[in-house]
This record gives C-alpha cells, sequence and structure tokens, in this order.
C-alpha cells in the first residue's frame, strides 16, 4: 500500500467570520493565502443560506485571484452554484454516494471520519479525501465522537490510501507530528484565524509541512 498519496494541499485553512472575530475573515483569508494556505474551506454554522451564499461568491473571487481550491462546509447547492472545488461532508450531513449521483465530478467530496467502521461504508466509494476528525479536542468544535490522537491518525494511514486530512487542535506544536504520521493535509482553524498576524502563522505553519 501507498504511504501518504499525493495530496497537493499541505496546509488547509477552515474559515468563518464568527472565528475570525474581531478581524476580518475575507482580510485573514487574504492573508492566509499570501502566507501560504493552499486550500480553503468556508465553514458557516450560522449563516442564513443568503448569507451563506454571499460569503462563499467573495470567497471564490479571492481564491479564484490567487488560484486555489475554495470547498463549501455542508452546503451542497451553494458549492454547487459557486463552482466550488469542493464540498465538505460529515456523518450527518447530505451522503457522498447521493451527492455523486447527483452531480457526478463537478465537486471533490471531502468526507469526515469519525469511527473506525466508516471505513468499511459504502459511501467511501464516493469519497475522494477524509477528514480526520478530530485528532485532538478543539473548543472550534465540541459535537465530535472520537479523539483520533496521533496514533489513531497513523492507524488509518495503513487502512487507507485515500487523503487523509488532519483536523482538531492542530497548530505550531502539533502539526508536524500529524504530518510525519501520514497526514496530507493539515486543517486549521484557530491557529490561523485566532492569530494576530494570519499571514506570518500560515507561514510558519507551512514551514513544518515541508
Ligand atoms: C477537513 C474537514 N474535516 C472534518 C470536518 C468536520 O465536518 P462535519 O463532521 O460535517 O462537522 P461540521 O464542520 O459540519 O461542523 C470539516 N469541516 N472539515
Ligand atoms: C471543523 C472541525 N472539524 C473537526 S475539528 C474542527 C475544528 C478545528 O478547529 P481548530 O483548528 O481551532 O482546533
Ligand atoms: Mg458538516
Amino acid at each position: 500500500m501507498a504511504i501518504n498519496p499525493l495530496f497537493p494541499y499541505p496546509l488547509y485553512l477552515v474559515i468563518s467570520e464568527q472565528d475570525c472575530y474581531p478581524q476580518s475573515w475575507l482580510h485573514v483569508a487574504e492573508e492566509a493565502i499570501i502566507g501560504g494556505v493552499d486550500i480553503i474551506q468556508l465553514r458557516e454554522k450560522n449563516e442564513t443560506p443568503t448569507g451563506f451564499l454571499e460569503k462563499a461568491k467573495k470567497l471564490k473571487q479571492l481564491t479564484d485571484r490567487y488560484g486555489i481550491p475554495l470547498v463549501i462546509n455542508d452546503a451542497v447547492d451553494i458549492a454547487i452554484e459557486i463552482e466550488a472545488w469542493g464540498v465538505h461532508v460529515g456523518q450527518n450531513d447530505r451522503q457522498p454516494i447521493a451527492i455523486r449521483e447527483k452531480y457526478g465530478h463537478r465537486l471533490q467530496i471531502g468526507w469526515s471520519l469519525e469511527d473506525r467502521t466508516q471505513l468499511d461504508s459504502k459511501q467511501m466509494a464516493a469519497v475522494d479525501h477524509l477528514g480526520v476528525s478530530p485528532i485532538f479536542p478543539t473548543k472550534t468544535k465540541t459535537d465530535t465522537i472520537t479523539t483520533w490522537g496521533i496514533s489513531g491518525l497513523a492507524e488509518l494511514r495503513n487502512l487507507t490510501e485515500k487523503p487523509l486530512i488532519a483536523i482538531g487542535g492542530m497548530n505550531l506544536d502539533t502539526s508536524a507530528s500529524a504530518w510525519l504520521s501520514g497526514a496530507d493535509s493539515i486543517a486549521v482553524v484557530s491557529a490561523i484565524c485566532q492569530s494576530k498576524n494570519p499571514r506570518e502563522r500560515s507561514a510558519q505553519l507551512k514551514e513544518l509541512l515541508t
């Protein structure tokens, strides 16, 4: 089995207006891209559909300008409408097979892995990459099931060739060990969104992933 299959987006920013407050989320996104973020997910859990769509359009303009992929969290219809690169869904969202059946390969599909048995799910046939969720406990998302830890991530690495995104508690102290344990991408919210200097923080994180 090939180790660490290519997912050419080492540093993955998951962003929302709330997680960036009091900074401007769009400014944080641009600074993070300049600093080295390779892919961005818009994750707005408390927005109206109209508000989410407006933000998605603004972020798509930015990511297009810099030529990086945009992922939309949960809202498949918005991802399709703005021609996002991908969508990220979890166990309680629209399921990968249903998305694939409706939209073919218009979206890359990310799926959250919250339990080892989910690797055997038929949904895996429609999944392009996996969010290993969470690696460590985090205040950013508390409705979680398995806290994988670095050892859990390393075990998963031996069980699937799909790209693995490590998420949850990833920061300057934890990202390198997740990377060296076989993650193909390190996803962060607070480490960048709550940094006083998102550009510099992104560059510091990126430096660990080479
Ligand atoms: C890259 C990545 N991995 C996991 C998640 C979590 O998705 P989900 O389980 O659907 O939870 P919410 O983000 O919707 O609260 C993610 N968003 N991104
Ligand atoms: C969206 C999400 N999914 C699993 S953990 C998480 C939040 C990660 O936030 P942080 O990087 O601040 O720990
Ligand atoms: Mg979700």
